[in-house]
């Protein structure tokens, strides 16, 4: 059924991963499926364009239907395959809340990360102050301590939204493995460590777990002093 599926994406990069744990979630292994690479600039190359006009990884397409932008995928497949693999969205009421909540929240998780990590990348070196990157850090850290907080009201080994395992952590896991990737402290931050441990052996993570990651299991430090 997945053969009609084609991803282009690019390794490590949250988005893509999000759509890479649905398609896992939702059993539709065997898609058709790419890995471009960023530093050779192919998310700009014609394939990609052709399905996606803004020239980004992830680009999905099923059967006629492109569906880019991770969020819309990741809905997407679920609403299409409800009955398949995993139900992605929980049915009660306040678990459902507590889901979308977090899954928009997650987008300023994202932000605030990347400000930090991607500093350098984001800036031009001419536009660059010390002040800016200490106030990204700042926000950071504030940010991290509002999901200790989500996660220490959950309780302990608690996904995201609840009891289940809902499209809250098919897309904020990516973000939380890129903290402990830029080397963040999970003794500072217990309880996004508890979490980040209690799903990255998860069949679906592991199975799409960033190849660059696996060849090179050490990350960076950026993260460390936050
Ligand atoms: N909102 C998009 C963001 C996708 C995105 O930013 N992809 C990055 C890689 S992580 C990319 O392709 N960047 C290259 C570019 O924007 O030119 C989504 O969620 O799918």
């Amino acid at each position: 059924m997945a053969e009609n599926m084609t991803l282009l994406w690019g390794s490590g990069s949250p988005p893509c991963w999000r759509v890479m744990i649905a398609l896992e979630e939702k059993n539709l292994q065997g898609y058709n499926n790419k890995l471009l690479s960023f530093e050779k600039m192919e998310h700009k190359s014609q394939e990609v364009l052709d399905i996606n006009a803004r020239g980004q990884l992830p680009s999905f397409k099923h059967g006629d239907n492109n569906v880019n932008e991770s969020y819309a995928a990741c809905f997407y497949l679920e609403s299409q395959f409800k009955s398949q693999g995993t139900k992605l969205i929980p049915d009660s009421a306040a678990e459902q809340a507590l889901m979308y909540e977090r899954m928009f929240e997650g987008l300023t998780f994202y932000e605030k990360l990347n400000a930090v990590i991607y500093y350098t990348w984001f800036v031009p070196e001419e536009e660059r102050h010390d002040s800016a990157l200490k106030r990204n850090k700042e926000a950071l850290t504030a940010e991290l301590q509002l999901w200790e907080g989500y996660l220490q009201k959950l309780g302990s080994a608690s996904n995201l939204a609840g009891p289940s395992f809902s499209l809250a952590d098919v897309t904020v896991f990516p973000t939380v493995a890129n903290l402990f990737r830029f080397g963040l402290s999970a003794e500072r931050y217990p309880k996004l460590g508890e979490y980040y441990a209690l799903l990255k052996d998860r069949p679906s993570i592991k199975a799409s777990w960033p190849p660059h990651w696996l060849e090179n299991p050490k990350g960076q430090d950026t993260l460390k002093d936050i």
